[in-house]
């Protein structure tokens, strides 16, 4: 069954609370959005304190990121988001968050990726099933130039066809499902993940 427009902007408002209240959505950063139509999303407006957004502060935009909404002004990085709705069609929800542990974990890797593997968390994210497989979570570096950056995502994106979140160094988190549930899960399974990552670098660090 198909949520209605007011149904998703309410799953989006929750979902700032939520992400604020773990600290993973500090202040005015971070950006979400749902699947409003097959050529349509619905996108957090620019600006506002994601822990006290309201149903309102959100709009509609097309899949090239223009808003259909004039008056309303988009996120600053709503073609991170709609390059993925046009990428996948079965992705109903994308996250972007800016916590501790994703900027540390980012800047602290010289790599263009991080690599998980063996930990059985990884079984929280879409189609895997077994720790016995590596996720690898590309690291692009940042770009105040959204279209430069997502012109980067998207030969990856198109590489890897399983992909199931990216970062931007020094910045944050954007990963995705079919679902708002599925996308929070997604950052939950990241979060624990890369805490666990930089936790076990620490420890290493101090044994030599
Ligand atoms: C204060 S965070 C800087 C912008 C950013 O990275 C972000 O996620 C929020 O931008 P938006 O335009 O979506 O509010
Ligand atoms: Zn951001």
């Amino acid at each position: 069954m198909s949520l209605t427009r007011e149904q998703l902007a309410q799953q989006i408002v929750d979902a700032g609370r939520f992400l604020y209240g773990r600290g993973w959505s500090p202040a005015t950063s971070s950006n979400y959005s749902t699947r409003l139509s097959a050529s349509e999303a619905l996108l957090t407006v620019s600006g506002k304190h994601k822990g006290q957004l309201g149903v309102d502060d959100v709009l509609a935009t097309d899949l090239a990121g223009n808003s259909l909404e004039p008056g309303k002004k988009p996120s600053a990085e709503t073609l991170l988001h709609t390059q993925l709705y046009s990428w996948r069609p079965e992705i109903g929800a994308v996250l972007h968050t800016h916590s501790v542990n994703a900027t540390v974990l980012s800047r602290l890797t010289p790599q263009d990726f991080i690599e998980f593997e063996d930990y059985e968390l990884q079984k929280a994210f879409s189609g895997i099933s077994t720790h016995e497989s590596r996720v690898r979570v590309p690291i692009f570096d940042n770009d105040q130039d959204i279209a430069r950056l997502a012109a980067k995502v998207q030969p990856w994106l198109d590489a890897h066809p399983d992909c199931v979140g990216y970062l931007i160094r020094g910045h944050g988190l954007y990963t995705w499902g079919a679902q708002m549930n599925d996308a929070l899960r997604q950052i939950e399974a990241f979060e624990f993940l890369f805490e666990c990552e930089l936790k076990t670098r620490s420890v290493m660090n101090r044994q030599g």
